[in-house]
């Protein structure tokens, strides 16, 4: 029997060790042209069949992605003591290793903040000594920008669906009472896990996100899977100029069912660290979320049990990770599985 013993620095993060499937990169996820006629309906294929497609020639600066990126990691390379100041996050602020009020954990750091209606001086953004307003500004910048961007996707959706109401999605994202979060994700390199060979370090547990959209961009460290219709993982090919967009729980509820929110993990690296930069777009807080009446068939019953954005996210927050969330809202099966038992 071969007995693989523990590095000393893992010693309080054996929860975080997974045996998972090697997986070459996925070449599969749909990559939408937003500047081409047919991007509409490439979207809708890709959020039936995958719940997340790339997009590009999304007219999001390069600069505003890159500006951001090394303001955030100016903030990561702080002593632990410095970005201790801008924590725990609760839900919003720095946080380390824990992820969420309910026991979750991760080999990850994270700023989380809220965008509506404005971020000014958040206290993580105003750690960096010299020139915090820097880094505050090219997170307004970043975030316009790709709320933009997610506005015109967003339309894009329900054109495609053939809904005649083209803002009838992006509306509950323009809304001023939108809630909204924007989360900067930095994963540390681990070169301990060499010593734990075919073992893999969980960066972000895996989980849908609750809201209606989320959109990603990373640097050009891979380690994001996502779980696939058959149930088998695969890893997202990184692309540093592209957004990776995803479906949340609300979408599928919206659509009652006919898009899927992908389930999605991150695995940690050996060597490189990853840095991601996701927009969460939720809608405001006492908005009724349900199937959209325009897509529902003759005689077509809704799925779900019907529901505000502020329970549902209420609920989502007494959840663990892993849960699968909508369970308690789906009106056959009221019950909260994992997302493993589903
Ligand atoms: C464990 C948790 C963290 C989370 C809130 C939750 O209780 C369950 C959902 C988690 C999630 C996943 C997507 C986003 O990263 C997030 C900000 C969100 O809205 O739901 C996180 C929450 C969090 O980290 O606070
Ligand atoms: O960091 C990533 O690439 C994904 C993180 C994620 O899924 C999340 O923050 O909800
Ligand atoms: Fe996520």
């Amino acid at each position: 029997m071969v007995v693989l013993s523990q590095p000393a620095a893992l010693d309080h993060f054996s929860d975080l060790i997974k045996t998972c499937k090697p997986t070459g990169l996925f070449a599969g996820i749909p990559v939408v042209d937003l500047s081409r006629p047919d991007a509409k309906h490439r979207i809708v294929r890709a959020c039936e069949e995958y719940g997340m497609f790339k997009v590009i020639n999304h007219g999001v600066p390069l600069d505003f992605m890159t500006t951001l990126e090394a303001q955030a990691l100016k903030f990561f390379s702080l002593p632990q003591s410095e970005k201790d100041k801008a924590g725990p996050a609760d839900p919003c602020g720095y946080g380390s290793k824990r992820i969420g009020p309910n026991g979750d954990v991760g080999w990850i750091e994270y700023i989380l903040l809220n965008t509506n209606p404005k971020i000014t001086s958040h206290k993580s953004l105003s750690i960096l000594k010299e020139n915090p307003e820097i880094f505050c500004v090219a997170v307004e910048d970043y975030i316009t920008a790709v709320k933009n961007m997610t506005f015109a996707v967003l339309e894009m959706v329900a054109d495609g669906l053939g809904i005649e109401q083209r803002n009838v999605l992006s509306k509950l994202l323009t809304d001023e009472k939108s809630d909204s979060c924007f989360r900067l994700n930095y994963y540390p390199p681990c070169p301990e896990l060499q010593a734990l060979s075919g073992r893999n370090l969980i960066g972000f547990g895996e989980h849908t996100d609750p809201q209606i959209v989320s959109v990603l961009k990373s640097n050009n460290t891979s380690g994001l899977q996502i779980c696939l219709k058959d149930g088998t993982w695969v890893t997202v090919a990184p692309d540093q100029t592209a957004f990776f967009i995803n479906v949340g729980d609300c979408l599928q509820v919206m659509t009652n069912g006919r898009f899927k929110s992908v389930k999605h993990r991150v695995l940690a690296d050996t060597v490189s660290s990853r840095i991601s930069m996701i927009y969460f777009g939720g809608p405001p807080l006492s908005e009724k979320i349900a199937p959209l009446p325009s897509l529902m068939a003759e005689g077509e019953e809704s799925l779900y049990k019907e529901f505000t954005w502020s329970e549902y996210k209420k609920s989502a927050y007494r959840s663990r990770l892993a849960d699968y969330r909508l369970g308690l809202f789906e009106k056959s099966a009221p019950v909260m599985l994992s997302n493993s038992q589903r």
